[in-house]
């Protein structure tokens, strides 16, 4: 075979196309050089046909080996907010006693997210432009669902995008109260203050919510008393950072790695009073991966263990074959249905049944009933039972969880539950509006349809 018809199969074969020749990504890596992110050199940004843009090997890559280090100061965490005076004081100099007024009513998260947006309407005033600009412009989220398809789409779905949507209803309106009694003179806060909107906040929400890794600092930063600083606004912890390039590696349920924090010997648990950037300039961040990569593959690592659910709902993608989705049911829902089968729980039938914990955690999966659904419809059908000792038969549904008799009980609700979400599918396929984000959930209620159907003809 000749060099070019070599090179012609090869193109064929490959579902990707490089693309670090694009302005914002050559950009993007000359920035990144001059921050001092050492990455392994097999990489390379590449668009795949399967996940869209992400990491290329061009080189074998072998379990063990380092696919980034980010010097800390280049990583956007706690420490960057903290030390970026101009933002703290948004709310150091506030007409209002904002940092009381507001104390730990909103996440880390949404934080972030204010400044990414603070950064954002910068524009080319931040050191951090080029690593913004190389960011999606937007995110296939459902919460980004026009609300006349959104009433469609399954309703596990439409309960995190209303959670979503309260959160960030709540934190913009808390923010854009601190920002309009800010008495800071600083540009940069008067310009936040002048573009503070909605979709902008929005789409940084989802940057941090789609792209942020974990990271544990209390190794070099003591945060044990944070009163009268903006973190006295946070209610949970400050274990998440937004590191470029590494954010640009897409997620496999397969893929293992490890990230480790690099600090010279000698540092010490720094004081959050008086918190320099400068303290930090020894500390790297560092991923490795316990995985073979061959060359000219896609380089993945793991997000956590995650279902499609909030694959979809978080990260805006779906995974087919995903072992861990389960259809989900709602106690009052499967007690209703109950009732129109002439069954009521007693008293006694329902405190044991709260008792036990057996109205949570009802789902199917692919291995058929959860263990709290099989032990709630024993306790429905066997409580009475006096050959029987239901609490006996809840421990060994650890071990066995499949009975004609219990499996026949639910079998309507599963059925009538396969028909409702069989017609949403079709009312969402006969939409106009294709989007990745409407194929997306339609393949989510596909899988329920498949276990659920599964578990029917069992
Ligand atoms: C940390 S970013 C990875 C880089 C991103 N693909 C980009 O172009 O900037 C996470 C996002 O990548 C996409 N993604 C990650 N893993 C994926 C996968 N296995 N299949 C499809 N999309 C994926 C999703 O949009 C997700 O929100």
């Amino acid at each position: 075979m000749g060099r070019t018809q070599r090179k012609r199969k090869q193109n064929k074969e490959r579902n990707f196309r490089t693309c670090d020749d694009e302005k914002d990504l050559i950009l993007l890596n000359t920035w990144l050089s001059g921050q001092g992110i050492r990455r392994n050199d097999k990489l390379v940004l590449a668009v795949f046909d399967d996940t869209g843009r992400g990491v290329l090997t061009k080189r074998k890559i072998r379990a063990g080996e380092e696919l980034i280090n980010l010097p800390l100061n280049s990583t956007i965490n706690v420490i960057t907010i903290l030390t970026d005076i101009p933002f703290c004081s948004i709310f150091l100099e506030n007409q209002t006693q904002c940092l009381i007024e507001h104390k730990q009513s909103v996440s880390f998260q949404s934080l972030l997210a204010l400044y990414l947006t603070y950064l954002k309407v910068q524009e080319s005033e931040t050191k951090w432009h080029l690593y913004l600009n190389s960011l999606p412009r937007e995110y296939t989220v459902p919460y980004f669902l026009p609300s006349h398809i959104q009433c469609d789409v399954h309703s596990d779905i439409q309960t995190v995008v209303m959670k979503q949507k309260d959160i960030i209803r709540t934190s913009y309106n808390i923010f854009d109260h601190i920002l309009r009694s800010s008495t800071s003179k600083n540009n940069f806060v008067q310009n936040l203050k002048e573009n503070f909107e909605m979709a902008v906040y929005e789409w940084a929400y989802f940057t941090v919510n789609t792209r942020c890794v974990f990271m544990d600092l209390t190794n070099v930063l003591n945060l044990k008393n944070v009163s009268d600083t903006i973190l006295d606004l946070i209610n949970d912890n400050t274990k998440i950072s937004l590191c470029p390039y590494l954010d640009m590696i897409n997620h496999s349920p397969t893929a293992r790695n490890e990230t480790k924090l690099m600090v010279q010997k000698n540092m010490q648990n720094v004081n959050i009073v008086n918190l320099d950037q400068d303290l930090f300039s020894e500390v790297w961040f560092s991923i490795y991966t316990k995985n073979n990569f061959e060359a000219f593959t896609q380089v993945f690592i793991c997000y956590g263990d995650s279902h499609n659910l909030k694959l979809i709902t978080e990260y805006g993608f779906f995974l087919p074959d995903n072992d861990l989705d389960c259809f989900s049911f709602v106690f009052e829902d499967i007690v209703s249905y109950l009732s129109t089968k002439s069954i009521k729980l007693s008293q006694e039938q329902s405190s044991f049944i709260t008792n036990h914990g057996l109205n949570k955690d009802l789902y199917i999966d692919s291995r058929g009933l959860s263990f709290n659904l099989y032990g709630l419809l024993m306790v429905v059908k066997y409580y009475y039972d006096r050959s029987r000792d239901v609490s006996r038969l809840l421990y060994s549904a650890a071990v066995c969880s499949s009975n004609k008799d219990l499996n026949d009980l639910i079998t309507p609700l599963v059925q009538d539950k396969v028909e409702n979400v069989k017609e949403s599918i079709i009312r969402l396929r006969s939409n106009d509006n294709r989007c990745v984000i409407l194929s997306n959930c339609v393949e989510l209620m596909c899988q329920y349809v498949n276990l659920l159907e599964k578990f029917i003809k069992c």
